[in-house]
């Protein structure tokens, strides 16, 4: 039975989905090299926020197949290490989402009204109303850096207060903006001209310290903050100045550059000016159950064999087309395979072109599957979905994909062209009935086989006794044929044959095809 390690904090329901298929092992809080120690035990690990899987962990974890994010942010895991591993990373986009972002305008409103100082002021027997005297968020402007999921239900929200929103997203369009009632500005526009600030964008490299001591220069001195995205975005010591300087009026912040938040921090010293949560965004029961669910399922289901819906580190496979497309995807990784041995194991490219009705389909699903086929004789069980496309760039193969959807022999074909050490080779090959794999074109000889794992195939002179002649010396090496194909353009000119075969080719025989007279080139193939 494989084994799950999940090292952070998992709603119950999750573990029980796991447990149907794998043995559970909660371990919280675990060290770094605690981590190391015990992680080559397992098939797959799960975790929130707390755990950061760095590279070290990762090329310990020689059996992981899956690192599963219950929620958003895959920022803690080293996701190009897990790729080059081969280590599918999913996650939950949406599980958190209402959560985290009522979280936001939470923070938005106890910061106006000093909700968490009164809390404390009344519970502690005083009765001070006058030292807690707010600001409302109506008519006030709402600066929304990053207009996804998140800051979407924020905009909406805010609406419905009376809010004015502005947006900064590079990559959200102006239909989009305004569909959610936001007017999308630049990111100085928005900084000088907002009341609040709710930043709502993933950390990346041009989003570390965004928010920096330039920045909060041009805020309004009567304007707030809220990051509730992730630490870093926003610059924790040039915010701390900034708000003992009476830069700015407030801020509202639940996460943080090192989690757990430093004791020392400058940020637990500014009074009511600042409101601090442990990173609480996700933490409520909904988008626990949603979270552990969505992310247990997809552990569950690689671990079964079966795809992730939301993998964030190979092309998106969502269920639906996946079903669909998968007898194309074993066709594309057959083909890959078949025509990397035909040229020699070494490719420098590769042509893919989709024909018929794949030709409208999403192709990088079938262009990873055969890169798959492509390098699986090189790096055997190493290569997968998810390193495939690094693999296959790293070995500098040059890769292009091309449609032709006029091409209509089969309801739907591929077609590889493939240069290496031996030579440019091309195959083709469709699905009959839907399913069963033929390949249907060899250097542009029609023929039509079904892939078997033993193969050979020659290249030879269309002439009467070339056929006996090989079938006999496989014969006398004890060769079984299973079934056998010719395919010629012209009679007597150049022809293929295609042999089916029960056992592998011995040493030596391929040699003694070579010396037929007729034959050009001889290949055999094992898929
Ligand atoms: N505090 C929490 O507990 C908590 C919970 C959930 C999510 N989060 C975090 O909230 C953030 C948003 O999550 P989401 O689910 O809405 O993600 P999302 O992917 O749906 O949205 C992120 C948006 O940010 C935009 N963006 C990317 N780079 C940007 C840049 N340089 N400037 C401005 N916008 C940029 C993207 O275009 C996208 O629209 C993430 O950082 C996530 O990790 C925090
Ligand atoms: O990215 C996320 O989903 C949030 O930051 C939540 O983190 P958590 O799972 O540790 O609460």
């Amino acid at each position: 039975m494989p084994k799950v390690l999940v090292s952070d904090p998992i709603d119950q329901v999750g573990l029980d989905i796991i447990s149907q298929v794998a043995q559970v092992d909660v371990k919280t809080g675990l060290p770094a090299e605690e981590l190391v120690k015990i992680i080559p035990e397992y098939d797959a690990l799960m975790i929130r926020s707390g755990t950061r899987v760095t590279k070290e962990i990762i090329e310990a974890g020689t059996q992981l197949k899956i690192i599963g994010r219950a929620g958003v942010g895959v920022d803690n895991v080293d996701v190009p290490a897990a790729t080059r591993q081969g280590i599918v990373v999913v996650n939950s986009p949406q599980g958190n989402t209402i959560a985290a972002a009522e979280h936001a305008i939470a923070m938005m409103l106890a910061l106006s009204r000093h909700i968490p100082e009164a809390n404390v002021s009344v519970k502690s027997g005083q009765w001070n109303r006058k030292q807690f005297i707010g600001v409302e968020v109506y008519k006030k402007t709402l600066g929304i850096v990053g207009l996804g999921k998140i800051g979407s239900h924020v905009a909406s929200a805010a609406k419905a207060m009376g809010m004015k929103l502005l947006a900064y997203d590079p990559f959200i369009s102006q239909d989009r903006a305004e569909q959610l009632g936001c007017r999308l500005v630049d990111l100085d526009l928005l900084i000088r001209e907002s009341d609040y600030i709710s930043l709502h964008m993933p950390k990346t490299e041009e989003t570390y310290h965004l928010i920096n001591a330039q920045a909060l220069a041009q805020m309004k001195p009567t304007a707030r903050i809220i990051n509730c995205a992730r630490g870093g975005i926003v610059d924790e010591v040039a915010l701390a100045e900034a708000l003992k300087n009476d830069q700015i009026a407030g801020a509202a912040v639940d996460v943080y550059e090192n989690e757990p938040l430093e004791e020392n921090s400058p940020l637990r010293e500014l009074g009511q000016k600042v409101i601090l949560t442990p990173h609480l965004g996700a933490s409520t029961e909904e988008a626990q159950v949603n979270v552990a669910i969505d992310v247990a399922e997809q552990i569950r289901d690689v671990l079964l064999g079966l795809p992730a819906r939301s993998a964030v580190n190979i092309p998106g496979l969502y269920p639906d087309a996946l079903e669909q497309l998968k007898p194309y995807l074993q066709l594309a990784e057959t083909l890959g395979n078949l025509v990397s041995q035909l040229v020699g194991g070494r490719v420098d490219f590769l042509d893919i072109r989709l024909q018929g009705d794949l030709a409208n389909r999403d192709s990088k699903p079938v262009v990873v599957a055969a890169l798959k086929g492509l390098l699986s004789q090189a790096l055997r069980e190493r290569v997968n979905y998810v390193n495939a496309t690094i693999e296959a760039k790293e070995r500098g193969i040059r890769v292009i994909e091309t449609r032709d959807a006029s091409v209509c022999d089969y309801t739907g074909s591929l077609h590889l062209e493939a240069k290496g050490s031996l030579g440019t080779h091309s195959v083709t090959g469709a699905l009959l009935g839907d399913r069963e794999i033929r390949v249907t074109n060899i250097d542009d000889f029609p023929i039509n086989v079904p892939p078997t794992r033993y193969m050979l195939f020659t290249l030879h002179r269309d002439m009467p006794g070339i056929i006996g002649k090989i079938g006999s010396l496989l014969g006398s090496f004890n060769v079984n044929i299973a079934s056998m194909q010719v395919g010629r353009k012209i009679v007597r000119g150049e022809a293929v044959m295609v042999l089916s075969l029960d056992d592998p080719l011995p040493d030596g025989l391929l040699s003694e095809i070579m010396k037929v007279a007729g034959i050009r080139d001889a290949y055999t193939v094992t898929l």
